[in-house]
Formats: C-alpha cells, structure tokens, sequence
C-alpha cells in the first residue's frame, strides 16, 4: 500500500505544545496602532459573472490572514475588468482609509486587462521597487513573469499593490513583498516608532538571528542570544507540505536508450509500436489443429518451430502440424493440442506421419492471440512512472528504443563543524570523524541519486558562505548538516538569511530526530534553489533525509509516487519522557506467522546511527503525553519487509 505518510500525522500533535506562527518571515507588527486595515479586490470579468471562482481572492486572502493576523480585512469585492469601476472602487477604498489593497487580476496582456492603467489613474506616488521586487523573484520560477504589468503605488495613506489573476501567482507575489509592507505602511501612515525601531534593526550589524519571524532577534553579543528559538515548530506534515509547495523548479527532460534508462522516472506516455505478440502464437509444444476434427487421428503435414514463418497452405480436416511454444499458429489452425494429450500412430524414420489427439480439443485452445499481451498503439507505460527491469523489458518488447525521462534535480552537499575530520584521518582531542557525509551521499545513491560532494566546512559564516555560494551556483538543491540548533555556532540560518536573502520557511520541526530541520529557498545568479539544513546529529540527519529530501527528490523528478510505503502499526505506548516530539523508532519490521512485527533496533538516542544499520522501518511513536496504552500508529518502510 502506498500512500503519503505524512496523511494522518496531525493527529499526534499535542496542540498545547504548538506555537503556531504560521509564517516566519516577515515583521508583523502587531504593535503597530491603530488596526491595519486591507481590501482584497478581485478583477475579473469571469469571476464577476460568476462564470468562474474566485480562488485567487480567496487564496490571497488566506495568505493575508496568515502573513497579518492582528490586520483586518475589512474590504473585499468581485468587479469586471473595467477601467472606471476599478478606478471608483480603489478611490473609495483609499477614502474608507483601507491602509493596503491588493487587486488580483487583469496585469496581462489581453484586450481586457487594464488594472495597472486603472491604478495609475488613482496613485498619487508609484512605488516601482514593488513591482520590481515581485517580477524578480517570479522570473526565477517562471519566463512569463516577464509578462506582467503590475503596478504599486500610493494614495493619501493608502497602498495599492496589482498582484497576477491566478490564485498561485497572487500569493507568491504577494509573499515575495509581504516582509517590507509593515514597514511600508508604517511610513505612509508616519508612525515614527515604528520607524524608527525598524531602521535601527536594519542598521544593526546581526550576529545572532533566529528567526525571522516577528520576534527576530539580532544582537551581536553572546550573553544577548535567543533563549528560545523564536521558529515556529511545525509538525512533520505541515512542513513537508511547505517544502512542496514553495520547491517548485523547473525538471528538464533528456532522452536516453532503452538500455541506459534503469531507475529514471518516465517524461512520456509511452505507445506500443507493435503488438506482443506480434501474430497468433503457440502457448504449448503440441499440434496445431481443427477443433471441429475432435478426438482422433491426425496427418502430420509439417512442423513450425519459434522464428519460422507460417508459410503453409490453410490446415485441412484430417491435419496437425507439429508446433512448439511461440511458433506463429498457422493459416487454418484454430487450436493447439499438447504433446503429453497425443500418441504417435504411424512414423517412418524417425518421423512422425500420423498422431492420435486423445482429448477433444477446444477451439482457441493454447493459443496466444495476437496483442493479447500488449496491443498496438496502446499506452504501455505511462508519465511518471520510475523504470525497473520489468518496465524496461516491456519497453524492448514492444519496440521503444529510446525514452524521454526526467532529469534529477542536481544536489549538493557539505557538512559543518570545526570538530569534524574525515573519515581516514588521526583525531586529536575533541574531534570525531564526519559520518553524515557519508551516510547522506550513500543514502542518497541508495535511492538512484547522485550528489555533489563540497567536503567539510568550518563553523564560521564566511567559509559556510563561500561553500553554499559555490554550491549553488552548480547545484540547485544543497544539503547541509550542523549548525542549526540554537549553538554559538550554528552559523546557517544566520548566513542563509543575511548573505543569500533566504526565506526560511521552517527551522524547527515537531518530531525526533530532527527538531532543527530547516528548509529555505532563495535566488541566486537568477534561479531559484533549495536549501536543506538537517541537524548535525547523525541519526537526525538520516532520517530527515529519508523524510523530506529523498520525498522532495523523487518528487521534483516528476514520480508519481515519491513517498514511502506506510503500513498501520499499534504501538504500545510505554515511555513517559519529558520530550514529547512524535518519534520515529529505527526498527526492524517484519512479517511473522501473518502478523507485522517491529522490534526498536537498538538505542535510539540522535547519535548511535547503528539504530539504522539494518533497519526497514521507522515506528512512529505518539508524543509521550498521550495516555493511552495502545495507539493506532503506522510503520514507514524505509526497506524490504523481512520474511
Ligand atoms: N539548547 C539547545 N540545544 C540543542 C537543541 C535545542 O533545541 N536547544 N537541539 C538539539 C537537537 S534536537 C539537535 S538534533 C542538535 C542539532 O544540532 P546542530 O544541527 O546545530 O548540529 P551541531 O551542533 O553542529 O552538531 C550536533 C551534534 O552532531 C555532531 N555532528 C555534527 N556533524 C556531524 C557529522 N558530519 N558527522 C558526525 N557527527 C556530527 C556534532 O559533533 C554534535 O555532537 O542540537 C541539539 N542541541
Ligand atoms: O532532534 Mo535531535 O535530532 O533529537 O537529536
Ligand atoms: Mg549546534
């Protein structure tokens, strides 16, 4: 059974233990008084006639909501594509004081769309690097960003921001320019502390960030550090979530030969060329022969054996001819009898002149018609699909030479930490050797993907800088370990954030192994690229590349099934410990006398990676609290069943 296992997590969440920030990167300052208002304004004639949904209003208003909620929408509105009612809505709107409105739809290209000129008609001041700032960023995921003519501007004390008609171009516009607008308002509304406290911030040189949330902390000092994370932690299927939707890159194609396709994931409905089997063939050594003779003897005109061609005159009543296994049935025959059901009558040198059919034979009697295994100009195999040796035999089968195949994404990684040596080298005191590169790079090939390797790197933010800008500038997924907890040295959001401008969109994740998992995008040299942090801890590193990379990976090579195989698990819940992360127990799963078995392998502290030699199966464990004794919980399989 297959199905995504991140599906029924939610319900192990301890609510109480949730802070829900539900995004993490930009100022929502709540602080700021009075109440920020917003009117999301629909433009859009289809909507308008109810022609159509309104996804992207609502999707925008969503986003909104979560981005700002101590804001308030307060105006929302569906109206045609029409120069006059855009333009009398927004003047409305800016005289009701809406501090922000966002419009979705009609900044393309066609006849109709005349919002930016609308806009135009109404702002008293252009704010081009809004737009700016949105065309950016969107051309890193897409050329038809450059498309767009959206204009933001402001009037009296009201911004005006065009955001694209669809519902997922709204909200990744509206999220890449969501961090500046507290600020934007705080300006045009004069709110001087406001102000000021920003510009202090950014002036501020930053040595300790965690989180970029509303309670960023910056300080340049120790002893000033972040007590707390300030991420919000997020359960694991919240977070996998986020990491398909904001790892959307484009997956380019190649085409191989058959041959050299194994593992690679179908970028084609694939069409039989011919049929298999190409003619009516024998299923059987026997006799080809008339049904209607019944039982009884038969004159052995001849024999046809696999490869020869039935080039005979039509079978006639009396008749068999000697057939073996997938030789082409003959003009005539319309069935086959087996040897063992005949007896020879008369031969003559060793050759047979006359058989007896003992059993009366049926007519289309092992007989394999032609297509029945695959017919012609049928799909045989279909877009997504991941090539294994049975899919490549039947693309030799039905005549495929080459196929389209996705490419993998192409990944990179390093490790962290000034204590790490490799793994052939003496260690002196205080250093331990890397084995998360390692166990990542081969775990990695385990699932047919290939990385490349940019070594160790110190804790220090310049060296980690220089290695994730050489990485990315190949690659266009990186993995890091270490250097994500709250350590004086856990340097890597702190660089991802300062020097690349990334959007954090999670850095620590409810489960263990693994609660400093962080995920981030960003654009560099015009594309955009992934960035995984995974814990330095070496079991947390494995088994967050089993939950989120390797998923993420197959994902983005265009499988249709990227995650791994669950199965329903009752756990007993024993342990009451005070850390009430979900956890996902290396186990060894097997299937004994019809029952699915786990045993935990082992000690299953972050460290000891033995936990996972061996293991096939991570048991997801319920958070300690849960009172229960029995919990319907499930298995991940990370390997074969064993049997
Ligand atoms: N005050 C807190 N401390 C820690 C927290 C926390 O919430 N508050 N979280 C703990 C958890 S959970 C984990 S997991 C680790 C993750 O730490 P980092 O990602 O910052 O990793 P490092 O500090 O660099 O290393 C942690 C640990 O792993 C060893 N390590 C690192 N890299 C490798 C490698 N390539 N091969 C083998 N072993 C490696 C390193 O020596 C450390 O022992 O943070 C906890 N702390
Ligand atoms: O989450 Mo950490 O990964 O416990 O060791
Ligand atoms: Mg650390």
């Amino acid at each position: 059974m297959i199905r995504q296992i991140f599906g029924n997590l939610s319900c192990h969440v301890n609510d109480n233990k949730l802070i829900k920030i539900p995004n993490l990167n930009y100022t929502d300052s709540t602080a700021m008084s009075p109440t920020i208002t917003c009117g999301i304004l629909t433009v859009s004639d289809s909507c308008y006639k109810k022609e159509k949904e309104d996804t992207s209003g609502k999707e925008l208003e969503r986003a909104f909501r979560r981005a700002f909620p101590s804001f308030k929408v307060t105006h929302k509105d569906i109206i045609p594509d029409d120069r006059d009612k855009i333009i009398n809505t927004l003047n409305k709107w800016v005289e009701d004081q809406c501090n922000i409105v966002l419009t979705t739809g009609g900044t393309g290209f066609s006849p109709r769309d005349v919002t930016p000129e609308a806009t135009r008609a109404v702002i008293e001041k252009e704010a081009p690097g809004i737009a700016y700032a949105m065309i950016t960023k969107s051309l890193a995921i897409t050329p038809m960003a450059m498309l767009s003519r959206a204009v933001a501007g402001i009037k009296a004390q009201s911004l005006i921001v065009n955001l694209p008609g669809s519902a997922k171009g709204a909200v990744e516009c509206f999220s890449f320019i969501q961090e500046c607008i507290p600020h934007a308002l705080a300006l045009i509304t004069d709110n001087k502390t406001e102000v000021t406290k920003k510009h202090r911030e950014v002036q501020k040189r930053v040595s300790f960030v965690d989180g970029c949330g509303p309670s960023k902390v910056i300080t340049d000092n120790v002893a000033e550090r972040p007590r707390e994370s300030t991420y919000a932690m997020l359960e694991v299927d919240e977070a996998f979530e986020l990491v398909l939707k904001e790892s959307e890159i484009r997956v380019e194609t190649e085409r191989l030969a058959v041959e050299n396709a194994l593992f690679r994931v179908l970028a084609e409905d694939v069409l039989a060329y011919d049929d298999v089997p190409p003619f009516d063939a024998s299923v059987k050594d026997g006799y080809a022969v008339l049904a209607s003779d019944g039982e009884g003897p038969r004159r052995v005109r001849t024999a046809l054996g696999a490869g020869d061609a039935p080039h005979t005159s039509p079978l006639q009543p009396g008749e068999a001819i000697r057939i073996g296994t997938g030789a082409p049935i003959p003009p005539g025959a319309d069935a086959v009898v087996q040897v063992e059901d005949t007896s020879v009558l008369r031969k003559s040198k060793g050759e047979e002149i006359e058989i007896n059919v003992n059993k009366a034979p049926v007519k289309g009697q092992d007989i394999r018609r032609m297509g029945c295994d695959v017919a012609k100009n049928t799909v045989v195999l279909m877009n997504g699909e991941r090539l294994k040796a049975p899919h490549v035999g039947v693309l030799a089968a039905v005549g495929k030479s080459t196929v389209t195949v996705y490419k993998p994404v192409s990944v990179g990684i390093f490790t962290t930490g000034n204590e790490l040596k490799e793994h052939y080298e003496e260690l002196r005191p205080g250093q331990i050797r890397d084995s998360n590169r390692l166990a990542l790079i081969n775990l990695l090939k385990e699932c047919h993907y290939e990385c490349d390797d940019y070594g160790i790197i110190r804790d220090d933010p310049d060296t980690i800088k220089k290695a994730i800008a050489t990485a990315l500038t190949i690659n266009d997924i990186l993995i890091t370990t270490g250097g994500v907890s709250m350590g004086e040295f856990d340097f890597i959001k702190r660089v991802l954030i300062e020097d690349f401008n990334a959007t954090v969109h999670f850095g620590r994740v409810n489960m263990k192994p693994g609660k400093p998992t962080t995920f981030a995008t960003l654009s560099h040299e015009g594309a955009k690229k992934i960035v995984f942090g995974l814990p330095g801890n070496p079991v947390s590193a494995s088994v967050t590349c089993l939950l989120f990379v390797i998923p993420l990976l197959r994902h983005l090579e265009g499988a249709n099934v990227w995650q791994w195989p669950t199965i329903p698990y009752v756990v007993s819940v024993k342990k009451q410990s005070t850390d009430a992360r979900p956890e996902y127990v290396r186990a060894v799963v097997s299937y004994l006398h019809g029952k699915i078995v786990a045993e935990p392998n082992g000690g299953q502290i972050s460290s000891r990676l033995n936990s996972l030699v061996g293991a096939n199966g991570l048991i997801l464990m319920p958070p300690s609290m849960i009172p229960t004794r029995e919990y319907l919980s499930h298995i991940i399989l990370i390997g074969n069943l064993q049997t």
